[in-house]
């Protein structure tokens, strides 16, 4: 099996005259925990919503485990195993922590007529469900309305009802956006956890989080690759600190 579990050939997407993905070559390492960063408007959401198959590319391919899946559905490349991470308000927010799990859990067995009267089928997602909901850091808020979280508790919730389909790379959308600090420190650790059994690619605006947990990060400025590599050697690189600088995103020191 290759060692590359995701990769992209001249990956581009015009808006009208406008091209906010510029030829990108991207290659995300198995396992690996591969951030993309990049001043605003560099281009990382369109590049993210790409890979997820949620834009379809101007030009450029896409390829998953060695197979080209730019023409497949989000559905689809889902079902091999590439799943994004949903926004919060995916979430249920009148249903507990719990049945929030097992909707994601019984989206992935698919929704079979024998299933819905099969008491031990719902036991196992039972017992799945609890299973995810501790490994989240949610024990005791399981019963608990997911309105009724906090942020923070929310976002693990959402890291959870992804990992109900077990995804073998998990693309997450800035992770951290509107956590205070704690929650922040909260979901590294959790982000950590869970990546031990998968790889995971993530567009975070918070480079602090971006330092402590990629193995590599690509730099995007104008929709181009700017600079790749590990944290030490992208953030002393010129060009990125330039590119920050003259978006007027001074947060890469
Ligand atoms: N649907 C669209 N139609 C037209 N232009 C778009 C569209 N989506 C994005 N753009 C433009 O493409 C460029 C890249 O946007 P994108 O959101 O991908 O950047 P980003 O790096 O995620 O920025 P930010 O850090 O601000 O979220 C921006 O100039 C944006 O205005």
């Amino acid at each position: 099996m290759s060692d590359i579990i995701l990769s992209t050939s001249g990956l581009t997407k015009q808006f009208g005259g406008f091209t906010a993905v510029n030829d990108v070559d991207l290659q995300v390492k198995r396992g690996s925990i591969h951030a993309l960063i990049g001043p605003n408007g560099a281009g990382k959401t369109t590049c993210f919503n790409l890979l997820t198959k949620f834009f379809a590319p101007s030009r450029g391919k896409i390829f998953y485990n060695g197979r080209d899946v730019t023409g497949r559905r989000p559905a689809e490349v889902a079902r091999l195993g590439l799943v994004r991470s949903f926004q919060i308000s995916a979430v249920f927010p009148k249903l507990t922590a719990r049945n929030n799990i097992r909707i994601a859990l019984q989206r992935k067995r698919g929704n079979s007529f024998d299933f819905w009267r099969s008491e031990r089928v719902l036991d196992a997602l039972d017992e799945e469900a609890m299973r995810l909901i501790q490994a989240v850091g949610l024990t005791g808020y399981s019963e608990v309305p997911a309105g009724e979280l906090s942020y923070g508790r929310k976002r693990a919730l959402e890291i959870a009802t992804t990992l109900a389909l077990d995804p073998e790379l998990l693309l997450l959308d800035e992770p951290m956006a509107g956590l205070g600090q704690e929650d922040i420190h909260r979901i590294e650790a959790l982000i950590r956890t869970v990546s031990a059994e998968r790889t995971i690619l993530m567009v975070e605006h918070n480079l602090s989080v971006v330092a402590n947990l990629s193995d590599r990060i690509t730099v995007l400025a104008r929709g181009q690759v700017l600079a790749e590599g590990d944290y030490t050697s992208v953030s002393r690189d010129p060009r990125v600190i330039e590119a920050y600088i003259g978006s007027g995103d001074h947060h890469v020191h």
